[in-house]
């Protein structure tokens, strides 16, 4: 479902864009060169935020986007969401363990429904969590800010856990993408790939920008050092 041809992916975080225009926005920002699009889900209960559910994440579906939309969780409880999203048509969906009751089951239901999953881990959530999953999961996203904001600085401590579970990945023998989440830019993300990451999420870097393309062709630019280029 999601391009296995390119090394590393680009996805801009809607937290980001102007809400009033959002099928525009997506548009825009795809246009620029983005891979995915990233959703944040917030409910003002596992986050001190709120954002949207799936209904807008099906508005964008029929609005004509077709691209892959990963929606990132911070909600508890997880599994009626996720049944949601499914019906909305996510196509990777990532949640919290401590948020759910059931991580087997909470992921299971993700692949029943033709979606990819993962777990998302907070700065300070131990690794642990992974230990009986990484059978399972198609993706990892490892928050480099505390979720709830959009614009946060990137937690440095954050690159020696994205070495830590690109190690375990390895271990694994499966093809697990590995995502950073929080205060991802053009300046940073060659770190954050050297470290391990393959895919990128940045919100504030790309959308609070003129110009989406620019931005996003700088950190493509950085992404070529990191891959040798
Ligand atoms: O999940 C998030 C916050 O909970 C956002 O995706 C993340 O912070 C991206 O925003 P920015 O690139 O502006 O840091």
């Amino acid at each position: 479902m999601i391009s296995p041809s390119k090394p590393y992916l680009i996805a801009p975080s809607i937290l980001s864009a102007d809400f009033a225009k959002l099928g525009e926005e997506v548009e825009r920002v795809l246009a620029s060169g983005a891979d995915v699009i990233h959703f944040d889900v917030m409910d003002n209960h596992y986050v001190p935020n709120l954002t949207f559910g799936s209904m807008i994440c099906k508005a964008l579906r029929d609005y004509g986007i077709e691209a892959p939309i990963d929606v990132h969780l911070m909600v508890s409880p997880v599994d009626s969401m996720i049944e949601q999203f499914l019906e909305a048509g996510a196509s990777i969906i990532t949640f919290h363990p401590e948020a759910s009751s059931h991580i087997d089951r909470s992921l299971q239901l993700i692949k029943d429904g033709d979606a990819e999953c993962g777990l998302v881990l907070n700065p300070a959530t131990p690794l642990h969590y992974l230990d009986y999953v990484m059978d399972k999961v198609d993706q990892i996203l490892l928050m480099s800010v505390n979720p709830g904001y959009g614009g946060q600085s990137f937690i440095e401590g954050t690159l020696e856990k994205v070495r830590q579970v690109r190690q375990r990945i390895i271990t694994s023998g499966r093809d697990i993408r590995l995502e950073v989440d929080g205060g991802i830019k053009a300046s940073n993300i060659r770190a954050i790939a050297e470290a391990g990451a393959d895919m990128f999420v940045a919100g504030s870097a790309i959308f609070n920008q003129e110009d989406y393309k620019s931005a996003i062709d700088a950190m493509r630019a950085e992404l070529a050092l990191a891959n040798g280029e």
